[in-house]
């Protein structure tokens, strides 16, 4: 996949433009950056990030991707997720629904946890296939360590936004915490030509949902990532640009901080054009807040976040106030996509966040 070179990304479609966050620039502390950065994540949470110092380890991963989904599918299985809502491990196509009526996804991936990764060779949670563990050391851990980075970063800027104590967010997501952060490769297969001609309605590869972390540092090459802007009843796709990573915000930070920090609605539909001809590969760090987190509004730690909960309705303020711990939170949404879980439309709904409109596929 590295070095190949893919038919160019249409113009005719939807596209939204996200802002451009330069990496250097926020470490450096640049004001304007900064403040750039914190538009795009309360305005859509969204953005693009360029230099990030990671592609050398993003293109060693997708090599590391490619080797694991090209084992035979019996022996992806023997590390297959399960369906008691356990994240890491492979996922085969198929085995989650994409909206309430079950239809199924068409992307296999696989999780590698942070702590197995950091740990490696002592297992923490699970094992992983040859593939990974031969890979382990010299690109996974790398990888997790520039992504680490760039949260953390990231999230130092967001809590002195917030007017929260000094690492009152990173306390939440220590490196030595048992919790839900995953490096995720996922193999998207092409369409068949006959497929792309009856394209009209595109089957859906990942159905709409937000990320259930806190944030989430993504990278992809061809097209068909959408998100679904405020106020917008179309999707919009997301243009992939060269060296920048796609950064996003996940449920549980939007649930620390009262709303403020958005975490978009969005999916994965074939690329589009002739890009449907190509497999597609992305690649996402999920940082999470630790397993024992509860996902309420820090209002007591940030004057902010409690002025914010005070412009809401008693009925809207609820939705701050999960009362779960991360580890309930991800489990429940994890467990409820899985297709062999699913009893009728109502499994599907019991999978989804903070979405703004569930009802939306
Ligand atoms: O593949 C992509 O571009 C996005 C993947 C994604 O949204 C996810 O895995 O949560
Ligand atoms: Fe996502």
């Amino acid at each position: 996949m590295p070095g190949l070179t893919f038919p160019p990304f249409p113009d005719n479609i939807p596209i939204h433009p996200l802002l451009v966050v330069d990496y250097e620039l926020i470490k450096a502390n640049d004001a304007d950056e900064i403040a750039k950065l914190w538009k795009a994540a309360t305005e859509l949470g969204f953005w693009y990030l360029k230099n990030h110092g990671a592609e050398r380890e993003v293109d060693e991963m997708f090599e590391m991707g490619e080797k694991t989904m090209k084992l035979p599918l019996e022996e992806k299985m023997k590390f297959e997720q399960g369906d008691n809502g356990r994240s890491f491990g492979y996922k085969a196509a198929g085995a989650n629904a994409t909206d309430e009526y079950g239809n199924l996804d068409t992307v296999e991936f696989i999780n590698i946890s942070k702590n197995d990764a950091l740990a490696f060779p002592k297992v923490v949670h699970r094992t992983y296939p040859s593939a990974v563990n031969d890979r382990m050391e010299s690109t996974i851990k790398p990888f997790i360590m520039k992504a680490l980075e760039v949260n953390t970063t990231i999230l130092t800027v967001f809590e002195k936004k917030l007017v929260l104590p000094a690492g009152a967010l990173l306390k939440l997501h220590k490196n030595e915490d048992l919790s839900g952060c995953e490096a995720r490769c996922i193999r998207n297969p092409p369409k068949s030509t006959s497929d792309i001609s009856a394209s009209a309605n595109p089957k859906v590869a990942i159905g709409a949902h937000t990320d259930f972390g806190s944030l989430s540092f993504l990278h992809n090459r061809l097209g068909g990532l959408q998100v679904l802007p405020p106020g917008y009843t179309e999707w919009q796709y997301v243009r992939p640009i060269p060296g920048h990573a796609i950064c996003n915000i996940g449920d549980a930070l939007t649930l620390l901080c009262g709303g403020i920090l958005r975490s978009n609605l969005h999916r994965v539909v074939p690329p589009p054009g002739a890009q449907a001809a190509y497999t597609r590969w992305s690649l996402v760090y999920f940082t999470r807040p630790a397993n024992h987190v509860a996902l309420n509004a820090l209002s007591e730690q940030s004057a902010m976040i409690k002025a914010r909960l005070d412009q809401l309705t008693p009925d809207e303020r609820t939705k701050f106030e999960t009362n779960t711990t991360a580890l309930e939170w991800f489990t429940r949404r994890i467990k409820n996509q899985r297709i062999n879980n699913r009893k009728g439309p109502e499994t599907w709904r019991s999978s989804r966040g903070t979405e703004h409109k569930p009802e939306i596929a």
